[in-house]
């Protein structure tokens, strides 16, 4: 059942009394309404035989529009139909179409996939154009081409996004198809799981269910393998899992911050295999292609209405030459700054230059800061920084704010006090930050789990 309906006797109680209907009108013209269907964000809604469409139109539409955005928080359009109405077979066509898209979104944000990373949004450039070419082949005849894929290069230049966009137009040609995107690290800390529950329970099934998992699909795609390194019963698992896959012809999709070769503690047997498909490096974009990432973002994200002079975007194209999340958040933090003089300023060189201020940072030693580590974290964990900042409790928040206050006690460039940490925290207490640094170091001595995310993320802030 969809809000509307779920909500609808709510819906028609608040028009009743916000409009202070009489019983006899809520009665006449309200009760009999029914919710027909809920299609693209219109509420079809059917008119008794008896009423009048055009009346019920012309004195409820949008007073119901009104309340149905009060009670559920959304705006729908809204529509009346009758029981003979000639648009009925339509609206059935409509809604068979529309519940087909959401299945096959569904089965896209199933497969772990960002919906917003697709092959129409990514902009191909000399950086990337070998990339994308055989990722567009890869896509087309799964398992067939190159196999494995394996896409290298550095941090935030595009290998999540081109990985992804496989993902997807695999799965917009053939919905079944069975695919599965993870990081090295969840492959690693499921394998972890299931070897400590296989252990503990003294059976096998815990293992068994992690290999059907991994080796009944048509396509793995495993994101940032260079965290797998120095792990040998990971490799050890790995190697199985990738040869099950390639002798049953199925498609396998690596990227990686480096090429094999460069990746020291990689057993020899596990390079030759990611050596032996296609490999394909992306570097980073030239100007051109930085100035049309922009352009292209603009667009998606609908910027377009805050006129950005274009000496702006040259300017945030000029600076921000080496990573590609960083070029797309100078230009989040520039609207940001903008919106927070609400939206009176002008967006100018020197909007931009404050913007870029806190993302500019040389590559080879970069200085570790709270705000970097706080970025990084929050990425990892896929949360916000302002939760990260905040008094929320719940784990998914609470658990990821420890980890940053550990790695700020532990990794900052210039040494910080419990108060500074706490001060970074809204204002926490030092005994507070103290408990959350000596929880984390406490459980990673037992939770290897934890051990790994906690190391993986390290070398994210410090790759060297
Ligand atoms: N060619 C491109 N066109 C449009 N957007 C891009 C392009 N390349 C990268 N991006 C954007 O840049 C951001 C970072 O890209 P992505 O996460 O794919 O990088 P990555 O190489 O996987 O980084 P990491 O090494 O951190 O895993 C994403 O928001 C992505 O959409």
């Amino acid at each position: 059942m969809n809000t509307v309906e779920e909500k609808w006797p709510q819906i028609i109680e608040h028009l009743r009394v916000e409009h202070e209907l009489s019983n006899v009108s809520f009665s006449t013209w309200i009760k009999p309404l029914k919710v027909y269907d809920v299609i693209n964000n219109t509420v079809f809604i059917m008119v008794n035989m008896n009423s009048s469409v055009e009346y019920i139109e012309k004195k409820y539409l949008l007073p119901l529009k009104v309340c149905i955005a009060e009670i559920t928080g959304e705006e729908y359009e809204v529509s009346f139909i009758s029981e003979d109405d000639d648009r009925l077979n339509e609206i059935q066509n409509m809604a068979v179409e529309a519940s087909q898209k959401k299945r096959t979104k569904s089965v896209a944000e199933r497969a772990g996939l960002n919906p917003k990373y697709t092959f129409d949004t990514f902009v191909v450039g000399g950086n990337n154009s070998f990339a994308h070419a055989v990722s567009v082949a890869v896509a087309e005849s799964p398992g067939q081409v190159y196999n494995p894929l394996f896409l290298y290069g550095g941090v935030g230049l595009g290998k999540t996004h081109l990985m992804h966009s496989i993902a997807h137009f695999i799965l917009d040609q053939n919905p079944k198809k069975k695919i599965l995107y993870v990081t090295s690290e969840t492959f690693t800390n499921e394998l972890i799981e299931s070897l400590k529950n296989g252990k503990s329970s003294g059976n096998e099934s815990s293992m068994t269910k992690f290999r059907e998992k991994y080796r009944n699909i048509d396509v793995l795609l495993i994101d940032d393998i260079q965290f797998i390194i120095g792990k040998e019963s990971t490799q050890e698992e790995f190697f199985h899992t990738f040869n099950h896959l390639h002798t049953s012809g199925k498609q396998i999709i690596i990227s990686s911050d480096r090429p094999p070769r460069d990746i020291e503690t990689l057993e020899a047997r596990l390079r030759s295999r990611f050596e032996m498909g296609m490999l394909a490096d992306i570097s980073s974009p030239d100007y051109e292609t930085r100035m049309a990432i922009l352009q292209k973002k603009i667009e998606l994200d609908k910027l377009e209405k805050y006129n950005i002079p274009l000496d702006v975007i040259q300017y945030i194209a000029t600076n921000i030459k080496t990573n590609i999340r960083e070029l797309e958040g100078s230009l989040n933090k520039l609207i940001a700054l903008y919106r927070l003089n609400n939206n009176e300023g002008t967006i100018d060189i020197s909007l931009a230059a404050e913007a870029l201020k806190d993302i500019i940072s040389s590559d080879n030693n970069r200085e570790v800061t709270p705000e970097l580590i706080l970025d990084i974290v929050a990425d990892h964990f896929n949360i916000s920084i302002a939760d990260l900042k905040s008094k929320k409790r719940n784990a998914e928040i609470a658990n990821p704010r420890q980890v940053a206050m550990y790695l700020m006690r532990t990794m900052s460039t210039k040494e910080l006090s419990l108060k500074a940490i706490g001060a970074i925290f809204g204002g926490k207490d030092h005994s507070t930050i103290k408990y959350g640094i000596e929880k984390v170091e406490s459980e990673m001595e037992t939770d290897e789990t934890l051990a790994n995310t906690v190391n993986i993320i390290k070398k994210k802030i410090n790759p060297a």
